[in-house]
């Protein structure tokens, strides 16, 4: 599904209400509608509502769900803030008349030093539709005090649209200061870009899409770098098994892994890779790995290195069809040369996790020879060691862009929603996953998983986008068997089968 930028998302409105001749206040009040549903469903009447309602459209949201709430015995009370003599939108003023008209009572607040502000409680639900898509910068003055005493209150907050202050974009001057901190908010037809953005996860709390029906033409012809995966998407994406398949043509993988002391992180990766449905794994280790992969992993074939220890060479004896590298290297000099040796000579894409990833770090001249199309999938610490300190998640995201460009290679930044960015700059947001995954251990699985993947001829990118959701699909139903807290990576790694049929065959199907 794409995503679209505050100026796309502006210009979809427009197209919609020219094209299919629907007035401004029509998509207002419906996206009022889903709004107050989604805030009734949740508050019984009886809780204290406080309504900041902004001089533009957002405003106009604001005035017409406390409308319809006061319908359905709500007591909402209402202000209507303005900037000394500022006219209010046209929306703005029709819907504060239709509340007037109802019954109800709006309070005007004057935007000044000195503000008059309610007494805002545990109990308290602020909705706060002070500002949306049209904020120009960030919000100062009357704005700002009354945006901190929002904060610094115990009350529940509901952002309509956006949280005010914030934008939707990735944004490289972003400070986030003068935002308002919702527990919710309720997002006109599209979530938006920001809020994919771990710096921003305390904005925007609990996010939830109210649609309001844009014309479905114009948001298939508005093109957009930003999407969402979807589990439809992976579900085309997956090749159903013949009944004749051979182990031969479902490829062989090698991951190239373990240490002393790591040789988890090869057990891990060849169990995610053996879960993906691959022919054959291998792991290329260190003789100190022999027994435990033997022992721990039977079904996935041993080539030990020549070292004890560490891997001191890469020189694959067969032809793999896909070779992952990094988990559990560590970090000794005989490693990264071999890293070295192997990334200057090897011509197809590879994936590259953890300690090759620190190889990188260390001899950034390698990223000129990284065969094109590789998969690279650091973590925020890892990415950073890399392309350097980034200030934030919006200008690391926006520098995960230039340098998958510039090499040509995928970008698999991994978090909460890992970003899958891609040489052409497009940006696909993976909603899977849980904070159960956060436990070492987890990345391996799912090296050895796209690895497994692309060894059986799915696209490096495909791989990648397909892992991603599978391993957080994976986690999902491991935490529901052991829970946030008892997940380990290994669990990760047993659900990844029941994932992909779970996609395969969704729940609703015969
Ligand atoms: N089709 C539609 O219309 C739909 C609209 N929808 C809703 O409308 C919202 C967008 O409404 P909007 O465009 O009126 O902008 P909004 O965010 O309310 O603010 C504009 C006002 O703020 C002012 N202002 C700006 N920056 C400022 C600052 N730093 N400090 C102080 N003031 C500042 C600005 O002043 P101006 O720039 O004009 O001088 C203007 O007066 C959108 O988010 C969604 O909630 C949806 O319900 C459905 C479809
Ligand atoms: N809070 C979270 N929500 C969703 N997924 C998470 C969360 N924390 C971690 N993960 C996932 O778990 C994996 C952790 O990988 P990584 O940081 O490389 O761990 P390790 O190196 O210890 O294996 C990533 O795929 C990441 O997306
Ligand atoms: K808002």
């Amino acid at each position: 599904m794409k995503i679209f930028t505050t100026e796309d998302v502006r210009a979809i409105d427009r197209r919609t209400m020219e094209v299919d001749g629907i007035p401004s206040r029509e998509l207002i009040k419906r996206a009022a509608r889903g709004m107050a549903d989604e805030i009734m469903a949740r508050w019984r009447p009886t809780r204290p509502f406080v309504f900041f309602a902004g001089p533009g459209n957002n405003g106009a949201d604001a005035l017409a769900i406390a409308t319809i709430m006061m319908g359905q015995g709500y007591r909402p009370t209402v202000y209507l803030l303005n900037i000394g003599g500022q006219m209010l939108s046209l929306d703005c003023r029709t819907f504060r008349d239709e509340m007037l008209s109802s019954g109800g009572q709006v309070n005007f607040i004057e935007i000044k030093d000195q503000l008059k502000l309610p007494e805002l409680t545990a109990d308290t639900i602020v909705i706060d539709g002070l500002f949306g898509t049209g904020l120009r910068e960030g919000l100062q003055g009357g704005f700002q005090v009354l945006v901190r005493y929002i904060n610094e209150s115990s009350a529940t907050v509901v952002s309509i649209d956006i949280p005010s202050g914030m934008t939707g974009d990735l944004n490289p001057d972003a400070i986030n200061r003068n935002i308002v901190h919702a527990d919710l908010t309720l997002t006109v037809e599209f979530p938006r870009i920001s809020f994919f953005l771990r710096d921003n996860a305390d904005l925007v709390g609990e996010w939830r899409v109210v649609k309001i029906g844009l014309n479905k033409d114009i948001i298939k012809s508005t093109p957009s770098s930003f999407h969402i995966v979807e589990e439809a998407e992976v579900r085309h994406l997956l090749k159903p098994r013949s009944p004749f398949v051979s182990k031969a043509d479902l490829g062989s993988a090698l991951l190239v892994t373990g240490s002393y002391g790591m040789a988890g992180a090869a057990v891990l990766s060849a169990r995610g890779a053996l879960r993906s449905g691959v022919g054959k794994v291998t792991a290329h280790s260190p003789l100190c790995c022999y027994e435990i992969m033997q022992s721990a992993v039977p079904e996935a074939m041993f080539e030990p290195d020549e070292h004890k220890l560490v891997v001191s060479g890469i020189n694959p004896r067969h032809d793999y069809s896909a070779i992952g590298l990094g988990p559990g290297l560590g970090t000794n000099e005989m490693t990264f040369s071999a890293l070295d040796t192997f990334l200057k000579v090897h011509k197809r894409p590879v994936v590259i996790d953890a300690d090759a990833l620190n190889c990188l770090a260390a001899r950034p001249y390698l990223l000129q020879d990284l065969p094109v199309l590789s998969v690279l999938t650091p973590h925020v610490g890892e990415f950073d060691r890399i392309f350097g300190d980034q200030p934030s998640d919006s200008v690391r995201l926006m520098k995960a862009m230039e340098v998958a460009h510039t090499y040509q290679v995928l970008i698999l930044l991994k978090g909460h929603y890992t970003a899958l960015v891609r040489p052409d700059s497009k940006v696909y947001f993976n909603p899977t996953g849980t904070p159960a995954m956060a436990k070492g251990g987890s990345g391996d699985v799912l090296t050895g998983l796209i690895t497994g993947l692309m060894a059986q001829g799915y696209k490096p990118e495909v791989s990648a986008l397909m892992g991603a959701y599978i391993h957080g699909l994976a986690g999902e139903m491991a935490e529901e068997e052991h829970g946030v807290y008892g997940v380990t990576a290994g669990d990760i790694a047993a659900n990844i089968g029941k994932a992909i049929q779970s996609i395969m065959k969704p729940k609703n199907e015969i």
